[in-house]
């Protein structure tokens, strides 16, 4: 067996044809291992090669080759094979790995399909009925998932390499043709057409428009009813296709944008490579209603013992049944055997003196806030991170009541808190980077997607929602139904739209915010100007009229009772929108698809433009990932940034324009960056940080 090192520079594609061509000629080599350096085998392909022409030898005929040496080929898997990686791997005629690799094809996530044969040779090797969950889902399995299904021969605890460079030389001589994937016929259950039809109908429901995960279901059914051949040629067109759409562009923005974020930085200049995060073992929650208890449960699975307080009995008894339950029903779901962390439930804010860090999560009301805060900083012991979950106010004004201010910081998550996965992390004039990387590093250590971002009202999600919300409302007062509005944005991606989402989350939630603002309440005239703007009080007089949402069975939408989650159209709602408009003499019109979506969509993306100057978010990248992981912006869309870009600034500059002269559609004058983005020529969305910084030293924005 001679080891032949891959040169440096050289890029790996060439290097393991050459590498195989030289140990195929060379007649001391009876066997080959193919294995990765610095124990990872092969994470895939270079996702960044994909925006350009793919130089060297390309994948396809080089799995083909290897499959073709009659000598024994194995994959020795350390780390990851992911991809490209396991399609690789999948050519070699046998795979070992170690206990702690995982595998999988995730190309779906980036919009496209296992292209360099994997959908032939996966469901060849585990049948189709797993290779479709595989491919159609992009997960990623352990190791000992993947030997039990029937990707991996041996696995081990030792050293994989070694292993396999004993099994290889064991079975050399050996006859290969049962090894080699690309001849074998699919495993398929009986009813085969009736499984592929209905994976399809299930993939076309979860993914929304999305093309990816279709094409993955046609690769399937060509592996399923073709020889190898002309399933690889189907596989190569569908490829082609996914290719060079703007979906698998958007995609691929998206998983750079997700790891982006991380490498967050503030106007102050620190960032995350030279601040120092403190690493948390005891931290503790204050108030446990919806969001409280979720916040607790994700900090237990990481490990962290929590102390958890509510000053009302009746709530408190609730939250020490329901959390251990929720703590339990996650563990499970993630395959823990046991929750690791402990929960210890209290009815005294005094019993938070021993923890490092703080998260209050007390109900939205500013006076209710400062009072726990001011509580807490005399309570805590010097140095205690204090952290709040508001959704929106003011960071500032709950650090200036504290005697450490700089240790103050927004950690603001997403129902349910231990599933969602964005958290917005909101420094104040004052948070000390220090305060800001231990909220990152924790948030990382609870598997969100953490994105730091300046302090002002509704921080960075919240304050593009209301424009869209606006929008919404407006439409429905112009001539638009409750569902026209929210066909038109699912029919976009979303999975909900505004509407039925407001309905989900309570239309009480609003009304209280626009209550503190004085837009609304007693004494406050019901006309539609307020404030100097124009104002929509349709959500206020459903809130009046009792209609909560989901909660009272009644909103927007009707539902089989309190807590009903399926929504019909509700004639009561037409009428009291005819009521409404024959009031206020507004007449009816007929709005179309394109105009909901430029109203509510462009809305919301001018106010990210307003967001990126004023500096609350630091990059395009930075709202895109808050779009995608906490409001369901489809991901296969980017993100609003993003979108914007695909759909072009001159455009959206354009259409803005437009409903901004309408004198009835107040709100939507383009943004100054906007404008000075489309004047240089609408650089692409990778460029705006740079056109940022350089506007900004020449005061421009
Ligand atoms: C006319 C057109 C005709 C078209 C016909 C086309 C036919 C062409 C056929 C082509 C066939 C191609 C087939 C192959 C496809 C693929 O392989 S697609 C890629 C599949 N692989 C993945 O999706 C894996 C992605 N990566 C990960 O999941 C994780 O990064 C990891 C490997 C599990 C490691 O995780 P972790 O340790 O947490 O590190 P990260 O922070 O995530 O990453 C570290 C840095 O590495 C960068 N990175 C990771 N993976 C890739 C990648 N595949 N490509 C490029 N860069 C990658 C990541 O961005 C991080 O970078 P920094 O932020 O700069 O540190």
């Amino acid at each position: 067996c001679t080891r032949y090192v891959l040169v440096k520079n050289t890029s790996v594609r060439q290097g393991i044809v050459d590498a195989v061509q030289r140990a195929l000629k060379d007649p001391k080599v009876t066997s080959v291992v193919i294995c990765g350096q610095n124990g990872k085998f092969c994470g895939g392909a270079d996702i960044r090669e994909f925006a350009g022409p793919m130089s060297g030898p390309p994948l396809v005929p080089m799995i083909h080759a290897i499959e073709a040496v009659d000598k024994p080929v194995a994959a020795a898997i350390e780390g990851v094979a992911l991809g490209g990686g396991l399609e690789l791997a999948l050519g070699c005629h046998y795979r070992i790995a170690h206990s702690k690799a995982v595998l999988g094809l995730p190309e779906v996530t980036l919009g496209l399909l296992p292209g360099a044969g994997g959908s032939q040779r996966l469901p060849r090797l585990i049948g189709l009925t797993a290779a479709l969950d595989l491919i159609t889902t992009g997960r990623h399995v352990s190791a000992a998932e993947a030997l039990k299904l029937g990707i991996l021969d041996q696995v081990t605890d030792n050293n994989a390499v070694d292993l396999a460079v004993e099994f290889v030389r064991s079975v050399a001589g050996q006859p290969l043709d049962s090894r080699r994937l690309s001849t074998l016929p699919c495993p398929c259950p009986p009813d085969v057409d009736s499984l592929l039809d209905k994976v399809m109908s299930k993939v076309r429901q979860r993914s929304r428009g999305a093309l990816a995960p279709v094409a993955c279901v046609q690769a399937l059914r060509a592996a399923a009813s073709l020889p190898y051949a002309q399933g690889m040629e189907k596989e190569r067109e569908l490829m082609a296709t996914l290719f060079n759409s703007g979906q698998a562009r958007a995609l691929q923005y998206a998983f750079f944008s997700q790891r982006v974020v991380g490498k967050w930085s503030l106007p102050s200049g620190a960032s995350w490579d030279n601040s120092t995060a403190r690493t948390i073992s005891k931290a503790a929650v204050i108030g446990l209603g919806t969001m409280g208890r979720g916040i607790v449960v994700a900090l237990a699975l990481t490990g962290i013992s929590v102390v958890a307080v509510e000053t009302q009995e009746k709530q408190l008894a609730e939250a020490s049944r329901v959390v251990p339950a929720m703590l339990q029903r996650e563990a499970g779901r993630r395959r823990l055997a046991t929750p690791p962390g402990v929960i210890s439930f209290s009815s005294n804010l005094q019993d938070v003196s021993e923890v490092e860090l703080v998260i209050e999560a007390v109900f939205e009301d500013m006076s209710l806030k400062l009072q726990v805060f001011k509580h807490l900083a005399s309570v805590c012991r010097p140095g205690t991170l204090l952290c709040s979950n508001t959704s929106g106010l003011d960071i500032d004004q709950l650090a200036a009541v504290t005697q450490s201010p700089g240790l103050v910081v927004g950690m603001h998550f997403f129902a349910p808190a231990h599933v969602m996965k964005l958290l917005e992390v909101v420094y104040g004039p004052r948070s000390s980077p220090e305060a800001v990387a231990t909220a990152m590093q924790l948030g990382k250590r609870m598997g969100k997607v953490g994105v730091a971002v300046g302090n002002c009202p509704g921080f960075v999600g919240n304050r593009m929602l209301k424009p869209y919300l606006e929008q919404a409302n407006f439409l429905l007062e112009e001539g638009a139904t409750p569902q026209q509005v929210d066909e038109a944005l699912e029919e976009f991606g979303f999975p909900m739209g505004v509407f039925r989402m407001s309905d989900l989350s309570g239309l009480d939630v609003g009304w209280r915010i626009r209550k503190e603002a004085g837009l609304t309440g007693p004494g406050v005239e019901s006309t539609r100007t307020r404030q100097g703007r124009r104002y929509s009080p349709l959500p206020d007089q459903m809130c009046e009229a009792g209609r909560l949402g989901q909660k009272t069975g009644k909103g927007w939408y009707q539902y089989d009772g309190p807590g009903g989650r399926v929504a019909r159209s509700d004639p009561w709602v037409d009428i009291f929108l005819e009521t409404y408009r024959a009031e206020h003499g507004l007449v009816a019109r007929s709005i179309t698809p394109e105009e909901i979506l430029e109203r509510c969509l462009y809305a919301l993306i001018n106010e990210g433009f307003n967001i990126l100057q004023d500096a609350v978010a630091a990059g395009p990248e930075d709202i895109d990932a808050i779009y995608v992981f906490g409001y369901g912006w489809p991901r296969h869309r980017g993100g609003p940034m993003f979108h914007a870009g695909q759909v072009g600034l001159g455009r959206i500059l354009e259409r803005l324009n437009h409903h901004h002269s309408h004198p009835d559609v107040p709100h939507l004058k383009p943004s100054t960056l906007l404008r000075r983005l489309v004047a240089a020529g609408s650089p692409p969305v990778q460029k705006w940080r740079e056109f940022i910084n350089k506007e900004r030293v020449h005061s421009q924005l």
